[in-house]
């Protein structure tokens, strides 16, 4: 919309001025250049009748010599110190800062999280995989990178959006500076970016598609980044399981704490469906007391119960559970006909309510970040949790034999289920933390205590 008319429709520039809080001059000034200051957009943004895109409209619209030249050069109208855009398919063009690999255009869905650190386990969780991640805390990069804290041998996420540049990092775990260690997984972030503004566009008007583009030759076309935005079909129907898996394998670490040793007695042969798992969520079922063999994605069921486990997890995983639920179903319900234990996180939970009867649908706003609270329904117990989801249990659809354990105190949605009829449980959120706390790691003992109980009833 023209600044003009939004200022006349609000009743003039001193109402918007005093709806947002911002002072008169910061109006004045948007009117003159066609440019808001990035620090007014989130009060600016509050004032109804006010878009992403009309703070950062004209932005071509310059005034030295050099800038009308770019502005003839309608292939590249790249303002000045930017060298990359995020384009949303609402077509709002943010400029900003381009580090890491250069791209012609990375398109994906554009998700926010909010965890305040965490972001070379947030970037390798194999669950982003097909989305662009902006994070809402301002300072990322700043303690680089190590080789301890991938979460999966490659990067999944498409891109990273910070606010603040890099810094140089201040860490004596780094071994590698953040924008080096994107460069060499091959991806790119941009800076300068108003990350709060995003996060409520994405708040207020559900996911959305996005290409972060930082070319080589700096040449940014927006018309042509915008359509390829716009022909991207989105996360839903998307089976991404199969792209992340990996092969068969043996995982024998547990995790870093000292405080937190393997338990060595009675362990348990457990299999792990590799549906995009994390690391630390191996690391924890070997410290609980599990003996794991980790298989991809597709295994079948006859593999899975050749290998003869006494409980079988269900991994977390990118995309759409329904979609991958299509082959991973089947031989979930096969597991569970086998009367062998089972326990899911996140994907893996969505995939065991699919198993027991249940859907799954599109979260409006997904859960991403590390202070999530979850009620437990039994205890009354509230958790802190880790989640990152954009899809949820639909628990209407859910039968009678399968209960709620867990619920959002964010916003009521499933994060828990249970069988009362069989030895079959999940969460929606991540127990394993990384990032985030460890409140929940009592799900991999209840594992491993119901394997327990088999064993001596069998014995
Ligand atoms: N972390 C996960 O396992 C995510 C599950 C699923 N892809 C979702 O977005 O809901």
């Amino acid at each position: 919309m023209d600044i003009d008319r939004i200022i006349e429709k609000a009743g003039g520039a001193d109402e918007i001025a005093a709806l947002a809080g911002v002072g008169l001059e910061a109006v004045r000034k948007w009117r003159q250049s066609r440019m808001v200051p990035t620090k007014h957009w989130p009060a600016l943004l509050r004032v109804p009748g006010i878009a992403l895109q009309d703070l950062t409209a004209d932005l071509t619209t310059t005034e030295t010599p050099q800038e009308q030249e770019r502005e003839t050069d309608v292939s590249n109208p790249c303002p000045p110190g930017a060298n990359a855009a995020l384009v949303l398919a609402d077509g709002t063009v943010l400029w900003g800062r381009g580090f890491g690999a250069h791209t012609e255009g990375a398109v994906g869905e554009l998700c926010f999280s909010t965890g305040m650190t965490g972001y070379q386990e947030t970037l390798t969780d194999p669950s982003f995989a097909g989305q662009i991640v902006t994070f809402t805390f301002p300072h990322i990069g700043n303690v680089g990178t190590n080789a301890d804290d991938n979460e999966a041998p490659k990067m999944a996420a498409l891109g990273a959006v910070v606010k603040e540049d890099i810094t140089a990092p201040a860490s004596w775990r780094s071994h590698e500076p953040f924008a080096a260690w994107l460069r060499d997984h091959g991806r790119a972030g941009i800076s300068g970016i108003d990350t709060r503004a995003i996060t409520r566009t994405l708040r207020d008007n559900g996911p959305q598609t996005a290409i972060l583009a930082f070319p080589e030759n700096g040449r940014i076309d927006t018309d042509s980044l915008l359509n390829r935005a716009r022909q991207w079909p989105g996360l839903e129907g998307m089976d991404l399981a199969k792209e992340v898996t990996q092969p068969k394998r043996v995982w024998t670490q547990g995790v870093w704490e000292t405080t937190r040793p393997a338990r060595t007695e009675n362990r348990r042969r457990v299999v792990a469906m590799d549906y995009g798992a994390k690391d630390n969520i191996l690391r924890c079922l070997v410290t609980a007391g599990c003996d794991v063999t980790v298989l991809p994605a597709t295994a079948t069921a006859e593999e899975i119960l050749e290998l003869k486990p006494e409980g079988v997890f269900l991994s977390n995983g990118p995309g759409d559970p329904a979609a991958t639920g299509t082959y991973a179903v089947p031989a979930i319900r096969t597991v569970l006909d086998a009367n062998v234990p089972v326990f899911g996180i996140c994907l893996g939970h969505q995939l065991l309510a699919q198993a027991l009867g249940g859907k799954t649908y599109k979260l409006e706003r997904g859960h991403r970040g590390a202070n999530q609270p979850v009620k437990d329904i039994e205890t009354g117990r509230v958790e802190i949790t880790s989640q990152n989801h954009g899809f949820a249990v639909d628990e209407k659809s859910l039968p009678a034999d399968v209960k709620v354990t867990h619920v959002s105190l964010f916003d009521g949605s499933n994060e828990g289920i249970a069988s009362t009829t069989k030895d079959a449980f999940s969460v929606q959120y991540h127990p394993e933390a990384s990032p985030g706390p460890s409140d929940s790691f009592y799900l991999f003992e209840r594992f491993v205590a119901v394997m327990d109980r088999r064993a001596k009833a069998g014995a």
